[in-house]
């Protein structure tokens, strides 16, 4: 059996020893861990050059994240912005260029957390929203980072109905200009990153205003600081947000636009443009404007999202094979806090969920990439499903990560509450997550309008040639359904094909009620637009349980295909036999709704799952190990490699400003209050 690559790099003098608790969990492997790691990787060439990178990184001072957790809102963004500008200076030297796996690699090694993230978000909204002379023109400027640019969509008043967005980009014939304008206190531009100190310009969403008419949202390329100094330019009134939840090493900034012209080139126009006389042409309808939103979703669903899970599943398994408390049987040892089934109740779901979201991103991400070289020229044959698809799974993905996340915050007891765990700042950016690029109620109703049209055109005319014209991902509407679950015992529920099954039923259920509940409010007079609000709720829930169907069968088609990889076949398949009936037991209801399911089989699913949680038990450490994440990139004093929590945990806490900065509340309040006298208070 091969074995993980010991890469235990504290920085700390005063530990080398893994802990025995932890290399005893790696003694026996039942899988090859490294060929584990190069599924993840999607190739073993690439965890080379992941692992090249990575040690690039870690062995540059430069990008210690070491003292993040001690950092002020300012230097925190100072640390990050210096992160990315060594990032550069490296790229350029060894030729990584954008867009390349060793930047990618880079960006995992330091977690994200580096600054000019948006910078990125507008390249790809250039890259889909504008035609080839601006991607030539702009995207070199970007990439040399000549301009520092973010991308300025939502307002105070207005982030989720693009609509009402109420900044204003008003054609001028007579100079071939834009005036871009923010009419009131609500349009002021609120939230977009890179922002508050550091753009020089921004891609404006804005109203676009010619030849005397609305034409909704559209984008904008507005130069907002000098090149030379940085200060505002005329018109500009910029800053930042002030303090957030998390995400302190970006600046989220605020921008009002006082009648800026900029040249009428500065419309992004691959799929609309305003002729010098003030003419509109258009391709396709508005909503075309929004496919940068799909492809920020999709990048953001696999490179920032599910990762977050990912690594709170390696710091929280890990820690609980250290942490002892309390007796097993009153005769034995202190028990590891990983062997009581709740724990594991609490923790394998979450790591079956990172492994799924693992295989599904990619998954995603490859229809993605065979749909959207199609797009942008023009063929918009495959955009309802995508924009659906990776609407509905980026607002599962982060749903599922954002509550994952903290349970293993709490499975970590007291020290997941300290930010030396790794655990708050994880479980700050998973919530971050189900609110920015769309928040997930919406985007699931976006999911379920799709769902709806389908399952419509499914019933109209239920003939083969309509079932084959539906997008595969919702081709299980017309396939043939069991009324009843045919499982009779706990091991029938271990089968692919059973729970994949069973999530379709629920789902296409789901959705049937959800579309008859609105055709009866509409038969009993309720106009179209209150029907779908009354129906919100249960459309809601149909869109979530597509998402895990989708998930479900994604990830039992992965497992068809590790055939000639039998050891990790096997325990893979644990890990999606548990997501699966997790999902089932916790939504069990939905399964005995229309008697599906009967209790007695929802007993015989439970003592399936159950039955898993011991056979995962022995592989935890290794299932986390496999991700692959090192020591720097955790930054945690709970998940580290080797296992001694304690004494970095001590160690850590000893570079607090609270213990170096001495304490001049003493002074003022405390030696006053401890000599009784008020009178120096
Ligand atoms: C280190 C990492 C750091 C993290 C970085 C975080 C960066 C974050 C950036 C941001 O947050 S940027 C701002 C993101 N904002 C949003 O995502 C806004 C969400 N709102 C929307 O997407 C839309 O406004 C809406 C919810 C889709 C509603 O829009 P609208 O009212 O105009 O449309 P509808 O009437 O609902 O739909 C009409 C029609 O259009 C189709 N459609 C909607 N969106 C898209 C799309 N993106 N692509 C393609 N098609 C779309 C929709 O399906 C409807 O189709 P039909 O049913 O009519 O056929
Ligand atoms: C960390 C972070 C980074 C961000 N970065 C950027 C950025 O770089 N650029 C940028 O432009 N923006 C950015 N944003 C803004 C973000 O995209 C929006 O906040 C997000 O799209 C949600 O919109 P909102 O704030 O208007 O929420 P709202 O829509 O006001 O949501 C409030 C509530 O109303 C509900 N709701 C709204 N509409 C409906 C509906 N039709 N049906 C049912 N319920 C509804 C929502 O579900 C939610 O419960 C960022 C936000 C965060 C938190």
């Amino acid at each position: 059996m091969g074995s993980p690559v010991h890469r235990v790099s504290l920085g700390d003098t005063w530990s080398s020893q893994v802990h025995p608790d932890i290399e005893c969990e790696r003694h026996t492997q039942s899988f090859n861990v490294e060929r584990l790691t190069n599924i993840l990787d999607s190739g073993a060439e690439n965890t080379a050059l992941r692992r090249k990178v990575e040690n690039i990184i870690h062995s540059d001072p430069k990008f210690s994240l070491k003292d993040n957790y001690f950092m002020t809102q300012n230097e925190c963004y100072e640390a990050a912005v210096r992160r990315k500008f060594h990032v550069q200076i490296i790229a350029k030297r060894l030729g990584w260029l954008d867009n390349s796996p060793e930047l990618y690699y880079a960006y995992r090694a330091l977690s994200g957390e580096l600054a000019l993230n948006i910078h990125d978000i507008f390249l790809k909204a250039l890259r889909s929203l504008g035609s080839e002379e601006q991607i030539a023109k702009w995207a070199p400027l970007c990439k040399e980072f000549q301009i520092i640019a973010t991308y300025a969509q939502t307002e105070l008043g207005h982030g989720t109905y693009l609509q009402g967005l109420e900044t204003e980009a008003t054609y001028d014939a007579a100079t071939q200009e834009f005036v871009v304008h923010s009419p009131t206190m609500t349009s002021t531009k609120w939230w977009p990153g890179d922002l508050g100190r550091s753009a020089t310009h921004a891609l404006v969403q804005a109203q676009l205003i010619c030849s005397g008419a609305r034409r909704g949202m559209h984008s904008f390329i507005v130069p907002i600081r000098s090149l030379q100094d940085h200060t505002p330019l005329p018109g500009i009134t910029v800053g930042d947000i002030g303090p957030k939840m998390g995400f302190d090493y970006t600046d989220n900034g605020f921008l009002r636009l006082d009648h800026v012209r900029i040249p009428r080139e500065n419309m992004l126009n691959r799929f609309a443009q305003v002729l010098p006389d003030g003419t509109y042409l258009t391709h396709g309808r508005l909503q075309i404007n929004y496919l940068s939103m799909v492809v920020t979703r999709v990048t953001l669903i696999g490179g920032e999202i599910t990762p977050i899970l990912q690594k709170a599943c390696v710091i929280a398994v890990r820690y609980s094979v250290i942490r002892r408390q309390s007796h097993l049987r009153p005769s034995d040892p202190e028990a590891k806090v990983l062997d009581y089934q709740m724990q594991q109740q609490k923790l394998f779901p979450q790591l079956a969920t990172a492994y799924a979201f693992h295989f599904l991103a990619s998954n995603l991400s490859e229809f993605f990439y065979s749909s959207y070289g199609a797009i942008v020229n023009l063929d918009f044959r495959t955009l309802p499903e995508l924009h659906a698809l990776s609407a509905g799974i980026k607002a599962l993905v982060s749903d599922l990560c954002s509550l994952g996340t903290e349970l293993c915050r709490r499975a970590c007891g007291g020290h997941g509450y300290s930010k030396l765990s790794g655990l708050p700042s994880l479980v700050t950016r998973g919530a971050a997550a189900c609110t920015y690029e769309g928040e997930n109620t919406v985007l699931y109703l976006q999911l379920a309008r799709f769902l709806e049209k389908n399952y419509l055109q499914a019933q109209a005319s239920p003939d083969s040639a309509s079932q084959r014209s539906l997008p595969l991902s919702v081709a299980y509407l017309t396939a043939p359904d069991l009324a009843r679950c045919p499982a009779q015992k706990a091991t029938d529920f271990l089968d692919p094909k059973l729970y994949t099954m069973a999530w379709a039923h629920v789902a296409a259920r789901l959705i049937k009620d959800s579309v008859h509940h609105l055709q009866t409010l509409m038969r009993s007079g309720t106009d179209r637009h209150e029907a779908w609000n009354q129906t919100a709720v249960m459309y809601t829930q149909a869109a979530k349980a597509h998402c895990y169907y989708i998930s479900v069968k994604n990830f039992t088609e992965t497992l068809e295909k590790l055939g000639n990889e039998p050891a990790i076949q096997q325990v893979l398949k644990r890990l999606c036999d548990l997501y699966a009936l997790h999902g089932i037991l916790t939504n069990s209801g939905d399964f005995l709704h229309d008697g599906f399911l009967s209790g007695t089989q929802v007993d015989a699913a439970r003592t399936a799952y159950l039955d898993l949680l011991p056979l995962i038990r022995k592989d935890a450490i290794l299932l986390t190990d496999a991700f692959d994440f090192t020591d720097h990139c955790l930054n945690s004093a709970l998940g580290c490699y080797d296992g001694n929590v304690y004494e970095r945990l001590f160690h850590w806490a000893q570079r607090s400003p609270t213990n170096t900065q001495g304490n001049p509340a003493y002074e003022k309040y405390l030696r006053p209050l401890l000599q009784g006298s008020k009178a120096k208070l």
